[in-house]
């Protein structure tokens, strides 16, 4: 078996080497040519799958180690009879990484006491949104959430209108990129939703970049009493708007989902999808490749105030600022040498530094403190200090 891949699936030798022979391209760049003798393509979002890559060729199997789709024509495949396998759900407690880090950092930039009395509205509640929504409810937030299929489907959140969710203090974008259907998400937050948003408010999309429309939303940004935004995904990747990138309050690569943690775990169910469709035993590998959690000097005392520790905490295990400043460095450094700024975003995913989750950090704490309570509603690893 002939397995062609993208470059930056990790662990994919470990995982699959038993079932055909890797060879590794450039995602972003690779034609029909390249897919002549392969059986399987395993790609990552930056891969368009559809007649125009495949037609005439042997693949059989498609995997992407990614939770969204909007990449691959599903429909097309499906027509082929090509077997196709993503990853739901992999990398979401990155993502949830991602917001509770932005809003640690919103909150020490508004002077707000902590997340208590903080209203976010979530839109699209499935994997990525509805595991943020149990977070945010825990720590006190007051939580609104715009997903018609799901409350159609009877779910039990806190559902509001979209018009309501757009009040409150963030506003955080979790659903798919679709382009049909009732419930059709391209340009869903167009230029009439975006002028309801105003100062103070925060903006964060990490969905996909055309779920906002990126004109629009910077024509909003140049108008008086604009809110702040977060964007981690754009229209138009890996080349968004630099007058876009040069407004946003924090500008990150499509990197939310980047955590060691998430990568791994999406490696790991297109293996299995794989090896199930070729027949094959999948070998149980992951415990011995990832990394173990990391030993941690995080130690607070009775001293420290509950939010302060949840904040150091977070940012100790990610500042979304260092991938901002990283991010914005590299495409000025583009922009001086003459050099395409869709290189050097993409160069940023490819070379980007071990993230890892809450759940790999240990933190020692004083038993029973709120800052253990904290601590442990955001996903870290508590040790109270009578036990350590
Ligand atoms: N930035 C990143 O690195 C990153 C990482 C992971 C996922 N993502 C993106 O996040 C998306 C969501 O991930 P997920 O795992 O939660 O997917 P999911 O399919 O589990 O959930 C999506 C939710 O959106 C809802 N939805 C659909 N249309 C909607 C609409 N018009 N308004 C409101 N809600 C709507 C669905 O009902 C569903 O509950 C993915 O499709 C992917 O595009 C980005
Ligand atoms: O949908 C996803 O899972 C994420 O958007 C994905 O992790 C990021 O894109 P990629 O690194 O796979 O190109």
């Amino acid at each position: 078996m002939r397995i062609v891949a993208d470059e930056n699936i990790p662990l994919l030798e470990a995982f699959c080497g038993d079932v055909g022979a890797l060879t590794r391209v450039n995602g972003r760049s690779l034609i029909r040519d390249q897919l002549r003798d392969a059986d399987v393509l395993l790609v990552r979002s930056v891969t368009r799958v559809d007649a125009a890559l495949l037609a005439g060729t042997n693949v059989r199997f498609v995997g992407t180690a990614t939770i969204g789709t909007d990449h691959v024509d599903t429909q097309w495949l499906a027509r082929q009879g090509i077997t196709f396998s993503s990853a739901p759900g992999c990398n979401a407690s990155s993502v949830v990484q991602y917001v509770l880090s932005v809003l640690s950092v919103y909150l020490v930039r508004q002077q707000r006491p902590g997340f208590d009395g903080l209203s976010v509205g979530v839109i699209g509640a499935g994997n990525v949104g509805g595991a943020l929504v149990q977070r945010l409810l825990a720590l006190g937030v007051n939580v609104r959430v715009s997903d018609p299929p799901r409350q159609q489907q009877g779910a039990d959140l806190p559902f509001a209108s979209l018009d309501d969710v757009l009040q409150c203090d963030v506003v955080s974008l979790h659903t798919p990129l679709t382009t049909a259907g009732p419930h059709a998400t391209a340009h869903l937050l167009d230029a009439a939703l975006l002028s309801r948003l105003g100062a103070g408010q925060l903006l964060i999309n990490s969905g996909r970049g055309p779920v906002i429309d990126n004109r629009a939303l910077l024509e909003r940004m140049r108008e008086p009493e604009a809110p702040l935004v977060a964007l981690d995904v754009w229209e138009n990747e890996p080349e968004p708007l630099p007058e876009l990138v040069d407004s946003c309050w924090l500008a990150t690569p499509h990197i939310a989902g980047c955590s060691l943690e998430g990568k791994c775990r999406g490696t790991e169910m297109i293996a299995r999808a794989l090896h199930q469709w070729a027949g094959a035993d999948m070998p149980a590998r992951l415990a011995s490749v990832l990394p173990p959690p990391l030993l941690s000097e995080l130690h607070f005392t009775d001293q420290v105030e509950p939010m302060d520790a949840l904040h150091r905490a977070l940012m100790a295990c990610y500042d979304p600022r260092d991938d901002d400043s990283r991010l914005r460095g590299a495409l000025a450094r583009a922009d001086a040498a003459g050099n395409p700024r869709g290189a050097a975003f993409d160069e940023q995913r490819k070379r980007y530094p071990v993230r890892r989750e809450p759940s790999s950090l240990a933190v020692r704490v004083p038993p029973g403190s709120d800052t253990a309570k904290g601590l442990s509603k955001c996903g870290f690893e508590v040790i109270e200090a009578s036990k350590a």
